[in-house]
């Protein structure tokens, strides 16, 4: 079955593909209330492609946490190689060979790429350290390179897009020559390019004998790469199965979801007569020539391109995330220069940062303090803060956005990556006045619940507010947007106006620079 799907490869070494590689036996995992896993027992096998699914709070990420060293289980045992193993700490799992991509990025943003690749696997010096110095700084270029992420090593991670971030993230996992490697969401901020570099690198790994395990919401990816396909759900795995060409991505989402998706449902047509509130001056066409646009009350805008197109410098300037001299705005028919994120959220621009660890969330703050932080305005009266109110604003927040949460009061950290993100997102929309801006806002969110944050979005709109979109999900980004502009390096590319999925393979084409109606 695996064959059939594989590339050719050289002559691959002799593996044991029945003997697994690791297993969790009946591993059990309690937080407080929560029983994050419950007697989950599943096994990772060398040469394989093994991709977990569920929905947010389901219990992948603390699988992954417990191979990785992190946690040590309630009850059960997780075996390496047909022994048992207790792991201290990230240190004993890589010892053997076991790597962990997590969903979070875990750079140091002011240390260089070359100094975040090495970062915990430095050698003591010696005769012979600037040898190795060079040889480690080619061997992260090459790994790189894979990657199809071509960049200046010595520059510090901070001034790299979240996209190129979490490549560097994967480079200095590989770097380890793991024998398992496990990606929690390692998709969730590529684009269609970038995806497609990562996964050429997986198929290798995989034909090389590795073990993989992939943790996604993507279906799509799941039905393109995986060899085996696991489901969780509660804290329980429900399923488990071999892949084969007849299963495609309909047959898994109704497995994943018991056949209760609801409908994704495109846009509606654009508010044509409501007032504009918002105008980018500065951008240029391919050819040029200047391009002036204009976003209206009710419309949602998507910015789509590869990673380093130009779309986020947009998207920074916009939400004064970094200040940029190439373009101009006028919010409601006023000049508009933000300073800040803060100077625009006064302005009543919103914005939603990509990477929630490093740039959205207060790990020390509660979830209810994470979440009221944009509304105390709203909910006091005089400067106090009624403690009821916001009490009863966070639950009735919480469950619309469809947050999965044990007390409101415990720090946010404790919550799962996706349900992170939705307090998140919860918390950029309530103080969007004139303009929201979204920046990958579904990153690790499950299928169902991103639905219906879609649906939130729409309700914003609705109410009059502009939402600009950064996504690097293409079908989100036609499925949510009235207009889509396409970039490539630098310039504007194409703008499609409600788009449809007969637009993708042009879409696609405009941001690689293939297109020639684009030049
Ligand atoms: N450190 C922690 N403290 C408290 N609760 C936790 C902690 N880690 C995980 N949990 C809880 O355990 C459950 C499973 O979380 P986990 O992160 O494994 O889910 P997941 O399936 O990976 O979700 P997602 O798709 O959102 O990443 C969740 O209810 C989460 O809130």
């Amino acid at each position: 079955m695996q064959g059939e799907q594989r590339e050719a490869a050289g002559p691959v070494p002799a593996i044991d593909h029945a003997q697994a590689l690791v297993s969790l036996k009946g591993v059990s995992k309690r937080f407080g209330a929560t029983l994050a896993l419950n007697q989950v027992s599943i096994d990772f096998h060398p040469g394989e492609i093994h991709c977990v699914l569920g929905e947010n709070g389901a219990g992948k990420s603390t699988i992954g946490k417990i191979i990785g060293g992190l946690y040590a289980p309630d009850e059960g045992t997780l075996e390496v190689g047909g022994g048992g193993v207790a792991f201290k700490t990230i240190k004993d799992s890589r010892a053997r060979g076991l790597a962990m991509v997590f969903q979070e990025l875990s750079l140091a943003p002011d240390l260089s790429v070359r100094a975040n690749l090495r970062l915990g696997s430095q050698k003591a010096g010696g005769p012979f350290s600037l040898l190795r110095h060079a040889e480690e700084t080619e061997e992260a270029r090459a790994v790189l390179v894979s990657l199809g992420c071509e960049l200046d090593v010595e520059i510090p991670v901070r001034e790299l897009s979240v996209g190129s971030q979490q490549l560097v993230e994967i480079a200095k996992a590989l770097l380890q020559a793991p024998t398992l490697l496990i990606l929690d969401e390692p998709t969730a901020m590529l684009g269609a390019a970038e995806k497609g570099n990562l996964f050429k690198v997986l198929r290798g790994l995989r034909d090389a004998g590795k073990s993989l395990v992939l943790v996604t919401h993507h279906v799509d990816d799941v039905v393109e790469l995986a060899d085996r396909v696991s489901i969780m759900r509660n804290g329980s795995l429900v399923d488990s199965f071999l892949m084969h060409p007849g299963l495609d991505a309909n047959h898994i989402l109704e497995r994943l979801t018991g056949g209760k998706l609801p409908k994704a449902t495109p846009t509606d047509g654009r508010q044509e007569h409501s007032e504009e509130v918002l105008r980018i001056d500065g951008l240029r066409r391919r050819c040029g020539a200047p391009e002036s646009i204009g976003v209206r009350r009710g419309e949602i805008i998507g910015l789509y391109g590869v990673v380093g197109s130009g779309a986020e410098r947009l998207i920074h300037a916009l939400s004064g995330a970094a200040r940029c001299r190439e373009f101009q705005f006028e919010l409601a028919g006023r000049r508009f220069d933000p300073r800040d994120p803060a100077d625009a959220a006064a302005c009543g621009v919103s914005y939603l940062p990509a990477g929630r660890a490093s740039n959205g969330i207060f790990p020390s703050l509660s979830i209810r303090e994470n979440l009221c932080l944009s509304m105390l305005d709203r909910l006091g009266r005089y400067g106090f803060v009624s403690s009821n109110a916001e009490r009863a604003e966070t639950s009735r927040t919480l469950s619309h956005f469809g947050v999965k949460y044990a007390d409101m009061d415990l720090p946010i950290t404790g919550l799962s990556g996706g349900n992170q993100q939705k307090v998140l997102m919860a918390r950029a929309m309530a103080r969007a006045r004139h303009v929201l801006v979204l920046e990958e806002p579904t990153a690790g969110i499950d299928i169902s619940a991103k639905l219906s944050l879609h649906d939130r979005i729409r309700d914003l709109a609705q109410s009059g507010v502009c939402v600009v979109l950064l996504s690097s999900d293409l079908m989100e980004t036609i499925q949510l947007c009235h207009s889509v502009l396409t970039f490539y390096e630098g310039r504007v590319a194409q703008r499609y106006e409600n788009p449809t999925l007969g637009d993708q393979a042009e879409i696609v084409a405009d941001v690689l620079g293939q297109n020639s109606a684009a030049h």
